[in-house]
Parts: C-alpha cells; structure tokens; sequence
C-alpha cells in the first residue's frame, strides 16, 4: 500500500470556507490525444462521505489521484483542504490519508511495529483537537488486527492485509481519506465492520472520497453518490434521490390461481388497491419494488454510452466515413 508519508514541516489547519474540503470544477484530463476527463465539477464537505461510481476505465482513479496530487491535471481548477494539489506541500499532504493498494514492501515487518512506525511520522502534527498519530492498540481494535498485532506483515491473509492497508491510511488520523476499492477482497464480515469504521470516521468529521463496483455498499455509505461515465459526473446526490430520479416507475409482482403476474406502473398504490378490489384473496405472493440504485445507475451509463456512440456516429458520417 501507499501511503501519504509525512515530512517534517507538515501539520493542519481547518479547511477553507465553511468546511468545503474538495473543489472540482471543469477539470479535465487528456492522455495521448484522448479526453478522460471532459469538464468534472464536484464538491465535497467536511465529514461527508463521497462515492464515486462508474464503469472501468471511466477516469475514477484518474481523478483520486489528481485530487491526491499525484497526477497534473490537463485543465480546470482543484482545491482540496484549501490548496491547489499541483502545488501541494509536505505540510499538506500531511492531512491527507490515501489507501492505493496492499502494503507488500515491508512483509518482515511485524504489524504493531509497522503501524508505530509509520504513526511516528505524523507526532509532530498533533493538536489539542487532533491527536496524532492514532494510539495503535486503538487503531488495531479499530480495523480488526489486534489478534494479529504481532504476526508478520507477510503472514497476512488477503483480507487481513486489507485491514492493515486502511489502518495505514488512518493512523495519522487525516482530514480527507481517499480510498480505491477498499474492500475487495473482504469477507462479508469484514466488509461489514469496515463500513462501520467508514461511518465512525465520518462522524468524527474525515472525510471520505471511496470507489467501488458495488452498488450495495455505495448505497449503504455514501451521503452522496457521483457518477463518472463520459468523462462527465452524470449524476451527484443521495443514494435514495438517485433512483428516484431515474425512475417513477415501480414493478408490481403476484401470483394468483397458481399463475405469476407481472405489471410495471407510475401508480403502484393505485394498482394495488385495485388489484385486491378485484381480486381479494386469491392474491398471493405480493412484491413491489422500486427502482434500485442499481437501475439507476445502470440506465445513466446506458445512456451515456448509447449518446456518445450516436455522437461518435454522427462525428464519423460528418467526415464522410461509412463506419
Ligand atoms: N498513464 C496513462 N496513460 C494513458 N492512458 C491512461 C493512463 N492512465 C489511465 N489511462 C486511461 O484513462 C482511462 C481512465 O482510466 P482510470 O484508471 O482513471 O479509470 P477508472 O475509472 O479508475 O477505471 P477502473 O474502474 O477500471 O479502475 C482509461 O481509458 C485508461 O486506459
């Protein structure tokens, strides 16, 4: 894993103006003549937690890590915890935690050792109202190792791995934690107990930007989903916003005399009624469902790919190109 290492100079301050920790706006990003990224805006506020979705190779990661300062944006303006991340100093980077990939360099390492280690670089920058680094025996406990504590690094399981790549993204207790695909990998029960950890550090006023492919988890942690797709964010609000957006629409299923019935209406309540007016009891088995996150997202990229191959079809015949 990487992590955002602290130098001497570094320490923390509040963000700017009212607790807007992230400022995107109209950036873009092009590699080698192709356009990624076409005029991103987002904000995020202190203590908010921020999933970005969409489909491989969309330009989340893309993003991450012009927002960690680790990759020049083509253009548009970035602010994160008030600085332009070009210009990013040791100081602060200091406040930022990043979860990149597992931690494989330091395996001969024991994990309390590693964690003491790596906290020992933020000492210098603990306030009275940040205590830094993270007591470790607390982070263990907060991450689930503490039966681990002294096992070797390169002893880990993958999952357990996992855990130790977030506590070393934690342990200088950041203002903004970035985190790509946290919990592949995880076991239904550590996935479980890392959200948990994701909503305690929420409520402590970090904020989280995370990806993910799973719809279920950005639905159950985010305050707010983004969508990528087009290199543009298609879509920017609460889960439950989102799939009411997309959709008026809700699927009615029953069964009556042996035989399943299916009905799609803007009226559910109205259908319903109707249906036990008419049919009373010989109604069985009745399931209403709502558009999901899943839909929603899925029907947004559709249309994002179906526009840009009718807007590459059209650039094409404009040319004069049959194809
Ligand atoms: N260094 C690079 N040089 C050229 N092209 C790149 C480079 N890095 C990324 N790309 C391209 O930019 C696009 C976006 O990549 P990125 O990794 O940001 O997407 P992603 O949304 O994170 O995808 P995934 O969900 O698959 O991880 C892809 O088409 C990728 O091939």
């Amino acid at each position: 894993m990487t992590t955002a290492h602290v130098l001497p100079g570094a320490g923390s301050g509040p963000p700017p103006d009212g607790g807007t920790v992230i400022d995107v706006r109209d950036l873009r990003m092009r590699y080698r003549g192709q356009d990624v990224l076409k005029g991103v805006g987002f904000t995020a506020r202190r203590g908010e937690v921020v999933v970005l979705l969409g489909p491989n190779g969309a330009g989340k990661t893309t993003t991450i890590e012009i927002l960690e300062g680790f990759r020049m944006r083509s253009a548009g303006d970035v602010t994160v915890l008030g600085t332009d991340p070009a210009h990013g100093t040791e100081r602060w980077r200091a406040r930022l935690g990043i979860v990149l990939q597992s931690w494989r360099d330091h395996g001969k390492w024991r994990v309390r050792e590693l964690l003491a280690h790596l906290g020992s670089y933020y000492a210098p920058y603990s306030t009275p109202v940040v205590r830094r680094p993270w007591d470790v025996d607390e982070l263990l406990a907060a991450v689930g190792l503490t039966a681990q504590a002294d096992k070797r690094v390169g002893t880990l399981s993958g999952g357990q791995r996992r855990r130790l790549d977030v506590a070393v993204g934690i342990v200088g207790r950041p203002e903004l934690l970035f985190l790509d695909e946290p919990t592949a990998g995880l076991d239904p029960e550590a996935r479980s107990e890392f959200h948990g950890l994701v909503r305690g550090l929420a409520d402590e006023n970090t904020t989280v930007l995370l990806t993910t492919h799973d719809l279920a988890e950005a639905e159950r942690l985010a305050d707010r989903i983004l969508i990528l797709a087009g290199g543009r964010i298609v879509a920017d609000g609460p889960a439950g916003e989102l799939s009411r957006r997309a959709s008026a629409e809700a699927t009615v299923r029953w069964t009556r005399d042996g035989r399943a019935f299916e009905e799609t209406t803007t009226e559910p309540t109205r259908f319903v009624r109707r249906l036990f007016e008419e049919h009373g009891e010989a109604i069985g088995g009745l399931e209403v469902r709502r558009a999901s996150l899943e839909d929603t997202y899925l029907t947004m990229v559709r249309e994002v790919e179906a526009g840009s191959a009718a807007g590459e079809r059209a650039a094409r015949s404009s040319r004069g190109e049959s194809r």
